[in-house]
């Protein structure tokens, strides 16, 4: 069963991520990040990356896409929080959308 990150593992990997653009989500125990792009052409091949990342990993995204601009949602429902496989996808966007 997947674990709620520590407080250790909050300290190590939040800090980092909110530099990147990631806030946490009011409320619920997630985070969210904004990519926009310069197109939807940019944005669907974002999309579409991720998408591949999310069926490997059995981890996937809520979002919401209109035209350039992507809002990524993570959570992990399993455990009802943020979880390690939440930091991981969200370094992977990082990567993938470090020009959005
Ligand atoms: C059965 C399947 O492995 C699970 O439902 C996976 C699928 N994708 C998932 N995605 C997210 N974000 N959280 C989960 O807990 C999760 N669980």
């Amino acid at each position: 069963m997947v674990q709620t990150l520590s407080q250790e593992e909050r300290r190590a990997h939040l800090p980092s991520l909110k530099e990147a653009g990631w806030a946490e989500v009011e409320g619920r125990d997630a985070i969210k990040r904004v990519f926009t792009f310069a197109d939807f052409n940019e944005a669907f091949g974002f999309m579409a990356r991720v998408a591949l990342y999310a069926d490997k990993a059995d981890h996937h995204p809520e979002w919401f896409n209109v035209y350039s601009r992507v809002e990524v949602t993570l959570s992990t429902h399993d455990c009802q929080g943020l979880s390690m496989r939440d930091v991981q996808f969200a370094q992977f966007c990082n990567k993938l959308g470090q020009h959005a």
